[in-house]
């Protein structure tokens, strides 16, 4: 297959109507729990669909959240402070892992290992960015995730 024949993990997953179905399914069950229901009382009611901008976005789909929502910024904007626990955290995967199998998102294991991926990075970043006096940057691209190994990091 040459790069240009590789679908998106957006195109694979089922395009933006996909990660609405995903995102609507998992907030149902976020406000619904009692570890992390609390962090989202207040949520506003478009919260769903903007989180699935911001996935489509990473996965390779069109960059709204970046044209309509303020990007990177925006969204780091909301987990600062929140001082979020590592079981909380956890919660939120099991969450959206639970989601994703109910609007039956792909389960190939290349496509869940890389959509995985990013939730294991993504959450874990979300972690560290809100706890008290962390000071992540405070611009940066929206990240954008493929299907390929992610190389080892270096500080
Ligand atoms: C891959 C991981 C994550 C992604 C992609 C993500 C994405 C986002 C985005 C895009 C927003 C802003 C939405 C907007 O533009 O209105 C947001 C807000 C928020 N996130 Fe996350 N998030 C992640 C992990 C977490 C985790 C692990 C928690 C806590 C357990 C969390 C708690 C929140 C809260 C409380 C808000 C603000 C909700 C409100 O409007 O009141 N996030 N997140």
């Amino acid at each position: 297959m040459t790069d240009e024949q590789v679908p998106t993990l957006y195109d694979w997953a089922g395009g933006g109507e996909a990660f609405e179905r995903l995102t609507e399914n998992f907030y149902r069950k976020v406000l619904a729990d009692d570890l992390i229901g609390p962090l989202f009382a207040h949520m506003d009611p478009a919260h769903p669909r903007h989180v699935a901008m911001w996935l489509a976005e990473v996965f390779g789909g069109p960059a709204h959240y970046t044209s309509e929502r303020g990007g990177y910024a925006h969204m780091l904007a909301h987990h600062l402070g929140k001082a979020i626990t590592e079981p909380q955290r956890r919660r939120w995967v099991s969450l959206l892992v639970d989601a994703a199998d109910e609007v039956e998102l792909p389960d190939d294991p290349e496509f869940r290992a890389a959509f995985m991926g990013y939730i294991e990075w993504g959450t874990r970043l979300a972690l560290a960015n809100s706890q008290p006096g962390a000071t992540p940057p405070r611009e940066a691209p929206v990240p954008q995730w493929g299907w390929g190994v992610a190389p080892p990091y270096q500080g």
